[in-house]
C-alpha cells in the first residue's frame, strides 16, 4: 500500500504547549494553529497529534505540580483535553479551519474492524477539509500514563501509529529541542546535531536518554521507538523543535531541518 504524498501527521508534546510555570503556552497553540492552517492552504493534509491534557489540567485544577494518583491524572486529563480542544477550536477558527477531536487507547486499532472504523473516519474527516486532532483517551485508559507493557508508550508512539494508520508521507516530532543530538545536549553542552540517520541500529539508540523536562515524558527514546515504527513503514520522521512551527514550510519542501530519520523504501507491514 502506497503512502498519501500530501498527508502528513504533526506530533506537539507538552513541553511546547505549556510553559516553565506550567501555564498553557496561549503563543505555541496560535502558531501551530496558523501554521497547520496555512500547510493545508498549500494542498497538504495535516493530522494533529497533540500532547498536554493532564500539564493543561493540572493546571485549570490549580494543583501545585502532577499527581501521581492515577485517578487524580486521569481527571485531569479530562480537564485538560477540554481546554486543550477550545483552544485549538479558537486558534485554527481563526484561519477558517474545522478540526475534529479523535481520542484513541491501544485497543482500537489492535482489533480489525475498529481499525477499519477508525481509518474511514480519519480518511473521511481529511477529505471534507478538517484537521483531526488526536490525543490517547487518558481518562479511559492509562497505558499512556503508566503501563510498561504498552502499545502507544507515550504519544511520539501514538503519532507514529497514526501516520501508519493514515499512511502519511511524513511524520514530524516537534519537541523542545532542535533535533537528536549525539548526546544529550541538557547534560553535555558539546552534544552535536546529527541531521540525517538512515538506520536506528544498537548505536543511535544508545545515544538517546530520557525526558528533559519535567513536563515532557519518554525523551529521545520514545521518539526513536516512535520513528523506528514510522520508518519501517517507509514514512520519513523528523524531529524538530516545537517553538519554530515555521519549520514545517521547509519540511513539506524536502529541505533538511532538525533530525531526519529517513523512511524504507515504503514496505508496508
Ligand atoms: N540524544 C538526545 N538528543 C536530544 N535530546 C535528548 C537526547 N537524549 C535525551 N534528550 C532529551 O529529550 C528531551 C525531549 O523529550 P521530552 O522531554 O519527552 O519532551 P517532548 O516530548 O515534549 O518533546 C530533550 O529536552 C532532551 O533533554
Ligand atoms: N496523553 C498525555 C501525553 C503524554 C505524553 O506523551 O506527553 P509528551 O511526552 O509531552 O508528548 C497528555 O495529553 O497529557
Amino acid at each position: 500500500m502506497s503512502l498519501v504524498q500530501n498527508r502528513i501527521v504533526v506530533k506537539v508534546g507538552t513541553s511546547t504547549l505549556t510553559n516553565d510555570l506550567g501555564q498553557v503556552n496561549l503563543r505555541s497553540f496560535d502558531h501551530l494553529a496558523l501554521v497547520c492552517s496555512d500547510i493545508q492552504n498549500m494542498g497538504y493534509e495535516v493530522v494533529l497529534v497533540s500532547s498536554g491534557a493532564i500539564a493543561v489540567g493540572v493546571n485549570k485544577l490549580g494543583l501545585k505540580s502532577k499527581p501521581s494518583s492515577m485517578p487524580l491524572k486521569q481527571a485531569a486529563a479530562a480537564v485538560g483535553q477540554c481546554k486543550n480542544m477550545f483552544l485549538y477550536d479558537k486558534f485554527f477558527g481563526d484561519y477558517d479551519k474545522t478540526i475534529g477531536q479523535i481520542l484513541l487507547n491501544a485497543s482500537d486499532i489492535e482489533q480489525e474492524e475498529k481499525k477499519e472504523n477508525l481509518t474511514n473516519t480519519f480518511n473521511t474527516l481529511l477529505e471534507l477539509g478538517i484537521i483531526p486532532v488526536v490525543n490517547e483517551n487518558d481518562s479511559v485508559s492509562y497505558t499512556e500514563i503508566e503501563s510498561k507493557d504498552r502499545l502507544f508508550g507515550d504519544n511520539d508512539m501514538l503519532s507514529a501509529v497514526v501516520a501508519v494508520l493514515v499512511r502519511a508521507k511524513k511524520l514530524v516530532i516537534f519537541s523542545d529541542i532542535d533535533g537528536f543530538y549525539d548526546k544529550d545536549p541538557r547534560l553535555h553542552p558539546d552534544a552535536k546535531l546529527i541531521s540525517r540517520i538512515d538506520t536506528i541500529n544498537e548505536e543511535v539508540q544508545k545515544l538517546a536518554g530520557g525526558a528533559g523536562s519535567r513536563r515532557g515524558t519518554g525523551g529521545m527514546r520514545t521518539k526513536l521507538e516512535a520513528a523506528s515504527l514510522a520508518t519501517a513503514n517507509g514514512i520519513d520522521t523528523i524531529v524538530t523543535n516545537g517553538k519554530n512551527p515555521e519549520n514545517l514550510y521547509d519540511i513539506v519542501h524536502g529541505k533538511p531541518v532538525g533530525t531526519l530519520f529517513k523512511g524504507s523504501t515504503e514496505i508496508f507491514v
